[in-house]
């Protein structure tokens, strides 16, 4: 197994080939695909008739190395009766764990080329919002990326034919997907507060932020924040694919108000005692035990997600 280096030819007739020989033929095009966030593998449950391919069987796909991430495609069908084609990638890769660019984005341009049309992106993210409890789940209508905008970003390279050399953003994230997820989770009967909405916004990661970073991003208008989706966004976009985010809050950042230790000195000196808040640490053991606690809202609102995007065709 070999992964796909920046400006790297991609292997997709290899790994397409694979899969068309492991696949029957009611599995081989998915219709809509599921991207499994940390702690969301369980998702891909609601599928029947699954068929397992582990990414260490297609050539170009990496290994996925964060705890809460699986390493195979989930292939199988949703809904009653012949059911929807759909195919769950469980679990992802992230810069952060030494995957280039375009080993991240590499799945998201194959399941395009298996015939996706819909993909809904799911992650673990941690809140910067304050009205966000944690177990929220928050549609995302927009991204803030810093490191798109200062030279980290999936679709630099020289142009290709069919591909646009300069791809809008603006509309990224699908209206009429956003719509089904609110209309989702009326179906459901889900209360008000479950689902919100918001913009994401990504960090390379591995460290989480530090309070000033975190009232920075907040500043500038993200409420929610992680260390994926973003490139997977971009990919599939490039690839003509519509996008829906999810992302379940499994924390709230730790953004302290600003506190003067020389002030509490200088009050514990003239024997006074100031009141300071505890110190805080957000750990990724957290992040995954809300996500698997939490998973059982995202699964039914992707799969009742899923069964009103095949009754709009
Ligand atoms: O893959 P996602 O974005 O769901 O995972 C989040 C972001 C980091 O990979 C990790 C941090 O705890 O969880
Ligand atoms: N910050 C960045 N990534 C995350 C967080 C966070 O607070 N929570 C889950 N993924």
């Amino acid at each position: 197994m070999s992964t796909v280096a920046q400006g790297q030819t991609a292997p997709f007739a290899g790994t397409l080939d694979v899969l068309s020989r492991i696949l029957p033929a009611n599995l081989l095009k998915p219709r809509v695909a599921i991207v499994c966030g940390s702690g969301l593998s369980t998702l891909a449950s609601s599928l029947r008739d699954v068929v397992e391919v582990p990414y260490s069987s297609l050539e170009g796909f990496g290994k996925s190395t964060v705890e809460g991430h699986r390493s195979a495609l989930a292939f199988g069908l949703i809904g009653e009766g012949k059911g929807i084609p759909v195919v769950a990638m469980l679990g992802r890769f992230h810069p952060y764990e030494g995957h280039s660019l375009s080993t991240v984005v590499y799945p998201i341009r194959v399941l395009a080329r298996l015939g996706v049309r819909d993909i809904i992106i799911t992650n673990a993210a941690g809140a910067l919002n304050p009205n966000l409890d944690v177990g929220t789940i928050v549609s995302i209508q927009d991204h803030l990326a810093l490191p798109n905008l200062t030279g980290f970003n999936p679709l630099l390279g020289p142009a290709r034919p069919n591909y646009p050399r300069f791809l809008p953003l603006s509309t990224a994230y699908s209206r009429p997907l956003r719509r089904l997820v609110f209309l989702a989770a009326h179906a459901l009967g889900l209360p008000r507060d479950a689902l919100a909405e918001g913009t994401y916004a990504w960090v390379s990661g591995p460290t989480y932020e530090t309070p000033a970073e975190g009232r920075y991003m907040r500043a500038a208008g993200a409420d929610v924040i992680g260390m994926s989706t973003v490139p997977e966004v971009l990919a599939a976009r490039e690839e003509g694919v519509n996008v829906c985010v999810l992302s379940l809050v499994t924390n709230k950042v730790v953004i302290p108000e600003y506190e003067s230790v020389r002030e509490a000195v200088e009050a514990e000196l003239a024997g006074r005692t100031v009141e300071q808040a505890p110190e805080a640490e957000l750990s990724h053991e957290e992040v995954l035990s809300v996500g698997q606690q939490k998973a059982g809202v995202m699964k039914a609102l992707v799969a009742k997600l899923i069964e009103l995007i095949a009754a709009e065709q």
